[in-house]
């Protein structure tokens, strides 16, 4: 009994844990349901801040952020898109042309905010802890403060909505970032009409998703394990409860 209250006693309380789980669930991309109502500052620096507080390659913090209000900068980002949705179309075949064409894959003009993280990759100097043999960490690092401002985002009722169908260098040129500066997420940020239950490209039957017990590796790609059949029982038991909304506990 006295290991065992060690052992959970860093957790968060079971309360807690079914919050945090379904913040996770109910995150939603977000492209039509976006409403005008403006985004409380206050709101906006708390989400910020999320972002601010995510984890980086040797604390590099390589990311700022560009806000979009202007009507006149979306405008722009909306016609950068328009024109690379169109040459994404033709990159699919047949009918799978047909159903992209009918997709709906931003909110930009609609959306109050939008906003762009971005990664300065000479923040820290040439060589930073953690970044010495993979050069992207600090892409990665940029990638968990948008995943920490998306769920933030979605605890204050806000949704979000990633869209990555643009030349780089056109939001680059539009927002007229620096050469060492990247664009990494353009996200479009505002109060929506409700959020879906599950991602829209599954509802629309682009994609569904996939059985996580057929994800997982023991050891090595090909390796097995004699308790690997107990796992898989829980990871199909907790998606199961996941896939329903229900927190996995
Ligand atoms: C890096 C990256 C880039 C994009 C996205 C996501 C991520 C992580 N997603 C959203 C994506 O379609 C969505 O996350 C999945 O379909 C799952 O849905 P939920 O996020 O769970 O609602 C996205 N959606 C969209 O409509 N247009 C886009 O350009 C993009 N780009």
């Amino acid at each position: 009994m006295q290991a065992s209250n060690a052992l959970h006693a860093h957790a968060f309380s079971r309360e807690e844990r079914a919050t945090i789980y379904r913040n996770m669930l109910a995150r939603r991309d977000v492209r039509s349901q976006f409403v005008p109502d403006p985004v409380d500052d206050a709101v906006l620096a708390r989400i910020l801040t999320a972002a601010h507080f995510a984890p980086s390659v040797g604390f590099m913090q390589p990311w700022s952020f560009v806000l979009v209000r202007d009507p006149a900068v979306k405008q722009r980002a909306h016609e950068a898109f328009t024109q690379a949705n169109a040459e994404a179309a033709d990159m699919f075949e047949g009918a799978r042309r047909e159903a992209y064409k009918s997709l709906r894959l931003e909110g930009i003009l609609e959306a109050p905010v939008n906003l762009c993280i971005t990664c300065d990759r000479d923040r820290d100097g040439p060589v930073v802890l953690g970044r010495t043999h993979q050069k992207a960490m600090d892409l990665y690092s940029t990638v968990c403060a948008v995943q920490n401002l998306w769920l933030a985002a979605r605890a204050e009722g806000l949704g979000v909505g990633w869209v990555s169908i643009f030349h780089k260098a056109a939001i680059r040129d539009i927002l007229q970032l620096p050469e060492r500066v990247m664009p990494v997420a353009y996200l479009c940020i505002g109060h929506v009409s409700h959020f879906l239950d599950r991602p829209e490209l599954e509802a629309a039957g682009w994609r569904a998703r996939l059985p996580l017990d057929q994800l997982i590796h023991f050891d090595c790609w090909d390796g097995a394990s004699p308790s690997g059949d107990a796992l898989k029982a829980h990871l199909r038991e907790a998606q199961a409860l996941a896939t329903n909304g229900c927190p996995p506990l």
